[in-house]
């Protein structure tokens, strides 16, 4: 590629100060795939109001519309794909994640420093992190100065690691003394524990006992 091609399919919008410059509002705007048909992006419900101008560039259309002239309204259409109720859903915007303060001297670099300095991150003592442990065991270390855990058949002595969470102490409290697969993996299931804690590991879960 050279950059000279003419690609019909894209388009880059100038963003600036939209005021200042006399640029259209991309809070108002959609864009529309012609030869596909649907909504790329953008609120496609709010079309049919009189403040709208369409642009057109290769196979997309973009509606623009002037937001300052605009009230709130609940009529519909204007979509060409099913209802103005599915293409709303289809352009959903994602939950907003309730973000934990973090803590100067506890970030992911931060533990990853400590895992490669911390003489005994498991409090082995010496003993061998094979060991096959059961279930009992692990409830018993729900204390401030021994947090044990359970994540995908692996015990986990997670004391040290607990300040580092980046979902905060509170959540993981919620995997102390017990088996945190299910939670771990409803939260993040794309977060590779192995790794960040392989320090932590403490032994194998024995499944045959209780
Ligand atoms: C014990 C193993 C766990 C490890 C190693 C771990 C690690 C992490 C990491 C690396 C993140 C950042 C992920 C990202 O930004 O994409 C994170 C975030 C989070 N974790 Fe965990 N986690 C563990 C267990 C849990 C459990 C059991 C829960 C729930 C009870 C939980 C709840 C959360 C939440 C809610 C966030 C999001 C925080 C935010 O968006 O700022 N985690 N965790």
């Amino acid at each position: 590629m050279d950059g000279t091609e003419n690609n019909d399919d894209f388009t880059f919008c100038q963003v600036g100060d939209s005021e200042s410059k006399g640029l259209p509002d991309v809070s108002s705007m959609s864009i529309k795939d012609e030869k596909n048909g649907g909504t790329i992006w953008g609120d496609n419900s709010r079309s049919n109001v009189d403040s709208e101008k369409q642009e057109k560039v290769g196979s997309l259309t973009f509606k623009v519309i002037d937001a300052s002239s605009q009230k709130p309204s609940t009529k519909e259409g204007g979509s060409n794909v099913g209802s103005s109720k599915e293409t709303k859903s289809a352009v959903k915007k994602p939950a907003t994640r309730a973000k934990v303060p973090f803590q100067i001297g506890y970030s992911h670099m931060d533990w990853l420093k400590v895992t490669r300095t911390h003489p005994d991150l498991a409090g082995l003592k010496g003993q061998s992190n094979k060991r096959l442990i059961p279930l009992s065991e692990v409830k018993l270390h729900n204390t401030e100065d021994s947090m044990w855990t359970v994540l995908k058949g692996r015990v986990y002595n997670i004391t040290l690691y607990m300040k580092f969470h980046p979902g905060g102490v509170d959540m993981l409290m919620k995997a102390v003394g017990k088996d945190c697969t299910a939670l771990f993996n409803k939260y993040h299931a794309w977060v590779n524990a192995e790794f960040m804690l392989e320090k932590c590991l403490v032994g194998i879960l024995d499944d045959s006992r209780k």
